[in-house]
């Protein structure tokens, strides 16, 4: 699929912005902090219901509005769909198709796109919850309905956590653990099935990771992705759960797994019941610390060279390669999907971080795809193949439209008031 006309209002540095893309690569060129990343960052969004750079929608729209609209004609062969995104200071955002309003989270049934940025960096050095999301996200462009799914858990997750928490505060009644198995049962459903769809995309992307690193890197690296799963008594070094200061001695962390260590382990095992029974052996380290302290939410993967873990061992360059190859193996797979044909790759600010050669073989890597989007402040940093459509970029305007740019596709006039209905 391409983008084949975006138009943006009072988003980011926009007040408001046309552009009419084609297939094929094109490069957004402009000096520093003009609008280049916030242009594709609206792309980026339709297919993610997210940033890359921001957790919330507030920075997104323009300073002094109260709503942004993203409004973007896709085309898939012969099909055409024009998305219409609302972003809303106050209120849920709205979303549109073919002007008839449909679920925000529907959106990324039909827009797919891989964003490279210099921010995946993070998925190789960062947190857990960047690897997480890296791939919930892949999950739900591949599986739309998986976003429902998440949400489910999270409000189940949240609610069990209030009930641990009270019960922490306020001594537990056998009331109140007859809501907690209830409340365990929901987070087993729902989370065993995040943890397996997460274990079934681990193991497709392994093949095209490892093709996809060499492309960029020429070296055989072996690059590999191990699941860690808490409910198999891993313990991930997590970012968003609180967890009581370190001992020192490991003793904790030793003491949790332990709790999970005595459920069934084996892959053997179901998920639901290697779930259900590590929640059992953990209820009293639960209680005491008012955590949900297993399921997908305290997951993570591995990303191993050599292996060896990437995180603390690979070099800069090698993290970043394995961030790349990691966004390449995730268009691979959609592009597979053939019900959604290739998915638009943006490449933000990706080439000035790479050294001559491995700008080459990334540029090769991805030229095959339908449409490439890619930002840079200098030109002569982006390899030559992929430089025939050029558009300029200047303090949130869009300077001039591509020589080579093709025939206006029509787009229906879907005006404000129908955009906000
Ligand atoms: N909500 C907003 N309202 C108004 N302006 C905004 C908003 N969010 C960001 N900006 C402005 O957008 C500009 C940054 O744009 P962007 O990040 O797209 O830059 P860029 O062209 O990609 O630059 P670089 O080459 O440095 O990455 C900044 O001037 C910032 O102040």
């Amino acid at each position: 699929m391409h983008v084949a006309r975006l138009s943006l209002t009072d988003f980011r540095n926009y007040e408001r912005a046309e552009l009419e893309l084609g297939p094929g690569a094109t490069v957004l060129v402009g000096r520093n902090g003009q609008g280049k990343t916030n242009l594709v960052e609206s792309i980026g969004y339709l297919a993610t219901l997210g940033s890359h750079r921001v957790s919330g929608d507030q920075a997104l729209v323009r300073a002094g509005a109260e709503s942004a609209i993203v409004r973007a004609l896709l085309v898939h062969g012969d099909r055409q769909l024009l998305l219409e995104l609302q972003l809303n200071r106050q209120g849920a955002n709205r979303a549109q198709l073919n002007r008839s309003p449909v679920k925000t989270r529907e959106l990324p049934r039909y827009a797919h796109t891989v964003l490279f940025a210099p921010e995946d960096l993070a998925i190789v050095r960062g947190e857990p919850g960047v690897r997480r999301r890296m791939l919930d996200e892949l999950l739900v462009q591949r599986s739309p309905r998986l976003a429902g799914v998440m949400s489910d858990y999270d409000r189940v997750l949240r609610q069990r956590n209030t009930l641990l928490k009270s019960a922490r505060a306020r001594g537990l009644g056998a009331d109140k653990l007859t809501t907690l198995d209830i409340w365990d049962e929901r987070l087993v459903a729902l989370g065993a099935e995040l943890i397996d769809q997460r274990l079934a995309l681990v193991a497709e992307l392994a093949e095209p990771l490892a093709a996809a690193y060499h492309s960029i890197v020429d070296a055989d690296h072996g690059p590999s992705l191990q699941p860690v799963l808490s409910i198999d008594g891993a313990v991930a070094d997590d970012d968003d759960e609180p967890r009581p200061a370190p001992r020192g001695d490991g003793a904790d962390a030793s003491a949790e797994a332990s709790a999970v260590g005595s459920a069934a382990t084996s892959p053997a095992v179901p998920t639901a019941d290697r779930f259900a029974a590590a929640l059992r052996g953990l209820r009293r380290k639960e209680l005491e610390r008012g955590v949900t302290l297993a399921g997908p939410h305290r997951d993570d993967v591995l990303l191993l060279l050599n292996g060896l873990p990437a995180k603390g061992y690979a070099s800069h360059g090698e993290s970043w390669s394995f961030a790349l190859a990691l966004r390449l193996a995730a268009a691979e797979l959609l592009r597979r999907d053939s019900a959604t044909g290739d998915p638009v790759l943006v490449l933000d600010d990706v080439f000035a971080e790479l050294d001559r050669l491995r700008r080459e073989r990334l540029a090769a890597a991805i030229g095959g795809y339908e449409q490439v989007l890619v930002t840079a402040a200098v030109l002569e940093d982006v390899p030559e193949p992929l430089t025939a459509t050029i558009v300029h970029i200047d303090a949130g305007r869009i300077v001039d439209a591509p020589a080579n740019a093709p025939a206006a596709v029509p787009v229906p006039a879907a005006d404000e008031e129908e955009a906000k209905a």
